[in-house]
């Protein structure tokens, strides 16, 4: 056990054990006091030795719990035991202790009570104990007197035997010689004392007794603690050691299993590290294996790119060449598309020309064949007149009363009775010239006396009445004299042109002076209205020719329209179309006359038949309402389809809102026309025939948009031709 100061101080042994009263235990480590014991066995002189007992009393007693050493305050325990004051005990402390660690370790007590035992021996030394030394001195020189007591008598002894006998003091001195000399002492001295001392005595005998017994009860006491201490301690010990072992055991169990952990992971980590390594030496030849492939590819892309600018300088000197060739063939497809052109007009004209004069040679056979059938009928007419004249005059005097003949429409109107039903050609013939007319009927059937609007007078067409004259078709007409420059006159005259005029009610066929400005077609029929405008006219044939077909509900004002354009006048109260009527005007667009054949269709329903016929051939569409009249708007998307069905959308169409001038009537929002125009795609105007405006606006509008239409086309069959051409001329 290790002392305060950190000294190792063996276990103090059990009271009794080994200490120099109680017999030594085999085997048990010495206490300090026994090594003191074995000195004064030694060396010592009974005197000292007596001391040195005495010095192990004293520690004994202060190191009750045998911890080995003394503390200050286990000094005071020797209150009891020696007459000095705590301050003086202090003091002896402070004096035992030699090396002032404030703890007394038995040499230091016992070298202390030994000083004081050697002053004995040399009183000069003046030193704190000198009080404990000269009681000392005493106690000695007392335990000396023994020794000179030795003769004392045989009675007194044995009367001082009996005392001790009597007061038991064997169980509690064990040394008897003070007392005896003590007793003796005052037995000699003071032998009235004497009782008084052995009252003393029996009194000190029986404390000393009662102390004793309370000592040995204590001692047992302690030694019962002692040993439960011991015991506990043991098992304290041995469970500690218990303890450690097992802490021991687990912490060596932690520590393999952290070891093994640490290990393992370790190892995983060692494991990973080794992997990565791998990875990176993988990836490291792979990017070896990149370097050299890049390192070689450089040099081949350094030779590829040599190679590359040479073959890009002869690129670049041979795009310079081509450029050059290129300018050149520009230059020549230039030169050679004007001669294309101009070969392609002289084609055009040629084609023309000869279908022309194809078209000339077979209406001049037709005409041969109509005169010769009109010779024929003509002649069985007057054989038939001749036959009937004679009833004819009869009948004459009661018809000439017989109303005016009903307008019967346009130019095929001398085919409709009426009532509007077509009637055979035979028929009609027979009454042509068998029935002198009431009023001749201009080309579009309408009277030809018409006024101007508001003037009264006869219009520009002239009083002079025009004959009927037949249209075969779209086809078969078109226009010959125009086209070769100036009106020809009619190669022969048919009969026919014997105008009937209002004096015909005798019956006679008078001569119509020729007409001067209507042509006349191969067959000497007026083939639609000519009316050129005064200031666009011009002698050259037109360079272009456009068929446009009219179309709209009935009495929507095409009729009306078509005259403000063609002849720029209007007629209230016009009659319904018939069939289908046309009309012919040359307009100058972007300095090129264009003729422009205005079919002028029935709006009414029982006509829609004839007039579907007529869109086939078209070049243009002019689709009419009446912004009056809304029924005749909403008609506008069916006559659309219908032309849809007939040409499809490749032709452009024209939408008119007529009747602008009649605005208080309007029934139809200028913004409806528009938004239809543009959701099909359509050119839009409002107009008015009755004022005029937006007439010729419209018209010239469509016809430079066909011009431009036809030179695309001409352009792209000139590219798409000539390629050939240019390789025949160029080859
Ligand atoms: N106020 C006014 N009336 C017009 C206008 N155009 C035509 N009219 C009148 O409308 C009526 C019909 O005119 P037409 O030209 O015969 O009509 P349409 O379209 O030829 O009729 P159908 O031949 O039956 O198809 C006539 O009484 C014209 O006077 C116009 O711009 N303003
Ligand atoms: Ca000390
Ligand atoms: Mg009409």
């Amino acid at each position: 056990m290790a002392a305060p100061d950190g000294r190792v101080v063996s276990r103090p042994q059990r009271l009794g054990q080994g200490s120099g009263r109680g017999p030594k235990g085999r085997g048990a480590c010495l206490h300090p006091l026994d090594s003191l014991e074995q000195k004064e066995t030694q060396e010592q002189t009974p005197g000292q030795l007596d001391m040195l007992r005495k010095a192990q009393e004293f520690f004994q007693t202060c190191d009750a719990e045998g911890k080995g050493f003394i503390a200050r305050k286990d000094m005071q325990r020797l209150h009891k035991e020696l007459p000095l004051s705590l301050e003086e005990l202090e003091d002896v402390f402070d004096a035992l202790d030699a090396d002032g660690n404030g703890y007394l370790t038995p040499e230091e007590f016992t070298a202390g009570f030994s000083h004081f035992f050697f002053r004995q021996n040399n009183p000069s030394q003046e030193d704190a104990g000198e009080q404990v030394a000269q009681r000392h001195k005493e106690k000695v020189y007392q335990s000396r007197g023994n020794e000179d007591l030795g003769d004392m008598g045989e009675d007194e002894e044995a009367q001082f035997q009996m005392l001790m006998d009597r007061l038991g003091a064997q169980k509690v001195l064990e040394d008897e010689s003070d007392v005896k000399q003590l007793w003796l002492q005052l037995k000699k001295d003071e032998p009235h004392l004497l009782s008084n001392f052995e009252d003393f005595l029996t009194s000190i005998f029986s404390q000393l007794q009662e102390a004793h017994e309370e000592k040995n009860e204590l001692e047992y006491a302690l030694k019962r603690k002692i040993a439960a201490y011991d015991e506990e301690i043991q098992h304290l010990y041995e469970e500690m050691e218990q303890q450690i072992k097992s802490e021991k055991e687990q912490f060596l169990l932690k520590d393999t299993e952290r070891f093994q952990a640490r290990s393992q992971e370790l190892e995983q980590k060692l494991l990973c590290k080794e992997q990565e390594l791998e990875q990176l030496t993988q990836k490291q030849k792979r990017l070896e294996g990149q370097c050299t492939a890049l390192h070689h590819d450089k040099h081949e892309t350094k030779a590829e790119n040599t190679k590359l600018k040479l073959t890009n300088q002869e690129l670049a000197r041979e795009l310079e060449r081509t450029s050059w060739e290129l300018q050149d063939a520009q230059q020549q497809l230039e030169s050679l598309q004007q001669e294309a052109c101009k070969l392609h007009q002289e084609k055009e004209m040629e084609v023309y020309r000869v279908t022309e004069s194809l078209q000339r040679e077979k209406a001049g056979l037709l005409k041969q064949l109509d005169f010769l059938r009109e010779r024929n009928k003509h002649l069985r007419d007057e054989r038939d007149i001749c036959f009937q004249k004679n009833k004819a005059a009869k009948a004459n005097t009661a018809a000439s009363r017989a109303s005016w003949k009903k307008r019967s429409g346009s130019v095929i109107g001398k085919y409709v009775d009426g009532r509007g039903i077509l009637r055979s050609q035979s028929e009609e013939e027979e009454e042509v010239f068998s029935i002198p007319r009431r009023s001749s009927l201009g080309l579009s059937g309408y009277p030809l006396t018409e006024e101007e609007p508001g003037t009264g007078e006869p219009g520009p067409g002239g009083p002079y009445p025009r004959p009927l004259r037949r249209i075969i078709s779209i086809e078969e007409d078109p226009l010959p004299q125009l086209l070769d420059g100036g009106f020809e006159q009619p190669l022969s005259k048919c009969p026919e042109e014997e105008e009937v005029s209002d004096q015909g009610a005798q019956g006679q066929i008078q001569e119509a002076p020729p007409l001067k400005l209507t042509p006349t077609s191969p067959r000497g029929q007026p083939v639609g209205k000519e009316a050129v405008c005064k200031e666009e006219s011009s002698p050259s044939a037109p360079d272009r020719l456009f068929k446009i077909v009219f179309v709209g509900n009935s009495a929507v004002g095409k009729t009306s329209f078509l005259r403000r354009f063609c002849e720029d006048r209007f007629s209230p109260g016009m009659a319904a179309t018939v069939g289908i009527d046309y009309r012919v005007k040359t307009v100058n667009v972007d300095d090129s006359q264009v003729a422009l054949q205005l079919w002028d269709t029935a709006g009414q329903e029982r006509y829609r038949c004839i007039t579907q016929q007529f869109f086939r051939k078209a070049d243009g569409v002019i689709v009419m309402y009446d912004l009056t009249d809304k029924q005749s708007f909403l008609s506008v998307r069916r006559w659309l389809s219908s032309v849809e069905e007939a040409v499809g959308d490749r032709v452009p169409v024209l939408l008119l809102g007529n009747k602008l001038d009649n605005e208080k009537e309007r029934e139809v929002p200028r913004g409806l026309g528009e938004q239809l125009a543009k959701d099909n795609n359509l050119i839009f105007y409002e107009c008015s025939a009755y004022s005029g405006h937006n007439t010729k606006e419209s018209l010239l509008h469509l016809a430079r948009f066909l011009k431009e239409q036809e030179d695309t086309v001409r352009e792209d069959t000139i590219q798409v031709g000539h390629p050939a051409k240019k390789k025949s001329c160029c080859g």
